[in-house]
């Protein structure tokens, strides 16, 4: 992807999903590199399927209310993170478009929002 074609942050967040249910090749390497660029709180694991951002939250409770307001996100895009939440106040998000086996648009679209979520608090 050309640096002309990086999405930004902003145009990511306004962005709604596209329901996926297949069909549709997987972000290569290179395509995802060119999107993580806008999301820099999210690692792109090594295969590139993947994105994930880790949070230490202060309590359970902080923890459990921010899995609730991603879930908010997550319904109201149709498109649903997994989410760990361990050592009891870590939460680790993790996008994946499972219908294609790796990343598509959709993920860097929720993982924007996300963002805009915690940045906001
Ligand atoms: C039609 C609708 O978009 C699909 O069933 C969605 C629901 N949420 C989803 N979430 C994720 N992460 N991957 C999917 O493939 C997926 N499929």
């Amino acid at each position: 992807m050309s640096d002309s074609n990086t999405p930004t942050a902003e145009t990511l967040a306004n962005s709604k999903c596209v329901p996926c249910e297949g069909g549709v090749p997987k972000l290569t390497p290179d395509q995802a590199a060119g999107f993580a660029r806008a999301t820099p709180n999210w690692s792109v694991d090594s295969d590139a399927n993947q994105i994930r951002r880790k949070l230490n939250c202060k309590t359970f409770a902080k923890a459990v209310e921010r899995i609730n307001q991603i879930c908010e996100i997550a319904e109201r895009e149709q498109h649903h993170p997994d989410l760990h939440l361990t050592g009891y106040r870590h939460l680790e998000i993790v996008l994946t478009t499972h219908a294609i086996g790796g990343l598509s648009e959709n993920d860097f679209i929720l993982a924007a929002q996300i963002d805009r979520l915690l940045d906001d608090q």
